[in-house]
């Protein structure tokens, strides 16, 4: 058996397209703003992709670079002057921050609901309560991939592998809100394997390449891989999931890295952002 494709492209422009609507219904549009320190390469080409989406989709979008050598007291007073600007729908903190500055803090500096990445404390309490209008950007595109190739959620066997705050613990939290029966299992899980061989859905988000081999899948069922390795191989550099290749003659079907999640998880940010817009627009 070859597991079925399922790639990230078309789900993020069919959310793309249903964003560039709700844009267009709006009165004005949404502005997000792009925050990050330093000069991460990795961070530095994520904030420039989605700054370009949110153009694409008809957002304005600002990206606010500021130096390495930025004090957390400066970050929180730019964050403190967004908060308080109503042209600004959403806020990004790009992650990881430099060592001295306390991401715990800088998150619960962004208003909840301008919070477009879903981290602020308050918004996980309404994640894990089932009611959040702001998801993490990642496990909600999983969910619009999940639903666009019509796999299963309700009454199914979950495993997520991993449990980091931006991907693990709420794609946990929001397959529970869709009534999957949900494990998270980890680097002290024991017997992963006989663990994630249970599962008919199976999100694998540990950042270690090719982690997840067949011999850990149920025949059938379905993966999600939200790994993205930067590899050597042959002296080249590669982008790898935490998914084996041979899994693909395992599993029913199986996201592609790249062109997978990752591109679910910037389609995602341009909804929270129209979402937060939204949101403001009918307290009125
Ligand atoms: N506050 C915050 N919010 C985030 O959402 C956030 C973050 N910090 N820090 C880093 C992670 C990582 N992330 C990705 C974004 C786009 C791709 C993406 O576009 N991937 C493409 C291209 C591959 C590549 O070049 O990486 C693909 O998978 O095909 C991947 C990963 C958002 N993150």
């Amino acid at each position: 058996m070859t597991a079925r494709p399922l790639p990230g492209a078309p789900v993020a422009d069919a959310l793309l397209a249903r964003v560039a609507g709700r844009v267009s219904a709006l009165p004005q549009a949404p502005r997000l703003a792009l925050v990050r320190v330093g000069e991460d390469p990795a961070s530095v080409s994520y904030v420039r992709s989605k700054d370009k989406k949110a153009h694409q989709v008809g957002l304005q979008s600002e990206v606010f670079a500021l130096p390495e050598s930025t004090s957390q007291t400066e970050l929180l007073a730019l964050l403190d002057r967004l908060n308080a600007d109503v042209a600004v729908s959403g806020i990004l903190v790009q992650l990881p921050l430099p060592p001295h500055i306390s991401e715990e803090a800088v998150l619960l500096a962004v208003d909840p609901a301008k919070d477009v990445d879903g981290f602020h404390p308050y918004n996980v309490a309404q994640m894990w309560a089932g009611r959040a209008a702001l998801n993490p950007c990642t496990p909600a595109g999983i969910l619009e991939l999940l639903d666009f190739y019509a796999v299963p959620v309700a009454g199914q066997r979950a495993v997520v592998v991993g449990r980091s705050e931006i991907v693990g613990r709420p794609m946990a939290a929001m397959l529970l809100a869709r009534d999957a029966t949900v494990t998270i299992a980890h680097s002290r899980t024991a017997d992963l394997a006989a663990v994630t061989r249970e599962a008919d859905l199976v999100v694998v988000a540990v950042g270690r390449p090719h982690f997840l081999t067949p011999d850990m899948v149920k025949p059938g069922a379905t993966v999600i891989d939200v790994g993205i390795n930067r590899i050597e191989v042959e002296g080249k550099g590669k982008i790898v999931g935490d998914v084996h290749p041979d899994v693909a003659q395992v599993a029913g079907g199986l996201t592609p890295v790249p062109g997978g999640v990752g591109l679910l998880t910037v389609a995602q940010l341009m909804a929270n952002t129209v979402t937060a817009a939204e949101l403001v627009q009918d307290r009125g």
